[in-house]
């Protein structure tokens, strides 16, 4: 099991020694992964505990809250794609300004060294860290001399073979700005291939304007605290995956429902293949959900009327079975 602690003093005098790395990682895509599986290299190479050191809230959000990019993911999300790499623990330091004035120095020796025992450092090449962003892979290797800790630079992660954009391009580099672009065309499937899995978002299930019972199509609404870049407005096949771990396959909304007329953007999942006369026993209000975005159907479109539309989303839903559970 992964440790996850929220500020050094939680972590055991006798941890370590430790192989570290910083980072923000939001959207925790391949080219982190790549960081991450160097890091758990390093680590079994010298019998260490491999850490990941993050920050919460994103320090855009702290410097810029104005103009902060909108986040691929929540923590929540963000601590079980790092868990799933198989590191030994994520420390989540929480980011302010007091943290943000320490210099590189201080960070290093305050958290990387007296709190985690860091025998080793592994960054991307593009690392900036300390007060105005003013340490970079050069000052950790200049510290690393002086302080006695080894430092090992990863370098960038293209995206050779994968689906990519329509400039033909294939060589740019995996970022959460590409995927962040992609969803923001609804393209799922190259936010797929770079994230190398399926986009998600996660929240609660509340009620939303109680007519997709009476439409044949009922869907579970996410809140609008529901934590997850939203893609483009729009129809797409994924899967809902309940509480209990349950993966059940969906038929996904994006949009403000302009058939009749609606304001708010909702995300919200019509569960596929559901019996009918079981929709009263399946009740999802109040459960914390993921959805995640597979493949991109169609654009959201304005119907004349509830007939248009249902007459459309039975379409949707035999197109999201044959791409889900038609294999
Ligand atoms: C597969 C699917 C496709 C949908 N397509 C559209 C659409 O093209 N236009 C639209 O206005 N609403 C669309 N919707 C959203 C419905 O309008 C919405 O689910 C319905 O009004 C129920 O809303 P409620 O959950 O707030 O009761 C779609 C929903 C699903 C599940
Ligand atoms: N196949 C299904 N997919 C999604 N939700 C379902 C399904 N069957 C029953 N439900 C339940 O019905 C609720 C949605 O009913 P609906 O009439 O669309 O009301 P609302 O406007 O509150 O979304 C969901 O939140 C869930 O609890």
């Amino acid at each position: 099991m992964v440790h996850i602690w929220n500020d050094p003093t939680e972590v055991p005098e006798d941890f370590g020694p430790s192989v570290v790395t910083i980072g923000n990682f939001d959207g925790v895509h391949r080219g982190h992964q790549q960081v991450l599986t160097q890091l758990l290299r390093t680590a079994g190479e010298h019998g260490a505990r491999s850490v990941v050191v993050t920050f919460d809230p994103h320090p855009a959000l702290v410097h810029r809250p104005g103009s902060a990019p909108e986040l691929l993911m929540g923590l929540q999300d963000k601590l079980d794609a790092l868990a799933d790499t198989g590191v030994d623990a994520v420390l989540v330091m929480k980011y302010n300004l007091t943290l943000a004035a320490m210099t590189p120095e201080e960070f290093v020796v305050n958290v990387l060294l007296d709190g985690l025992h860091a025998a080793h450092v592994v960054v991307g090449h593009d690392l900036r860290f300390g007060v105005g962003n003013s340490g970079d892979v050069g000052t950790m290797q200049e510290l690393g001399k002086k302080l006695g800790f080894g430092v090992h630079v990863v370098n960038e992660f293209g995206a050779e073979g994968f689906p990519v954009h329509d400039d033909g391009g294939t060589d740019r580099r995996c970022s959460s700005t590409w995927v962040r672009e992609a969803l923001a065309e609804g393209d799922v499937e190259t936010a797929a291939a770079v994230l190398g899995r399926p986009h998600r978002m996660r929240g609660e299930v509340v009620h939303g304007a109680a007519r997709g019972r009476a439409l044949g199509f009922p869907t579970a609404n996410l809140d609008h605290g529901a934590t997850g870049y939203v893609p483009a407005d729009g129809i797409y096949a994924g899967w809902l995956v309940d509480e209990s771990g349950t993966r059940w396959p969906a038929a996904i909304s994006v949009g403000s429902n302009p058939t009749f007329d609606g304001v708010s953007r909702q995300v919200e999942a019509h569960v596929i293949d559901r019996p009918e006369e079981e929709v009263e026993d399946f009740n999802l209000y109040g459960q914390t959900v993921v959805v995640e975005f597979t493949s991109r159907l169609r654009g959201m479109v304005a119907y004349r009327g509830p007939e248009a539309l249902v007459e459309q989303m039975r379409l949707d839903v035999a197109q999201a079975h044959d791409l889900l559970l038609d294999k």
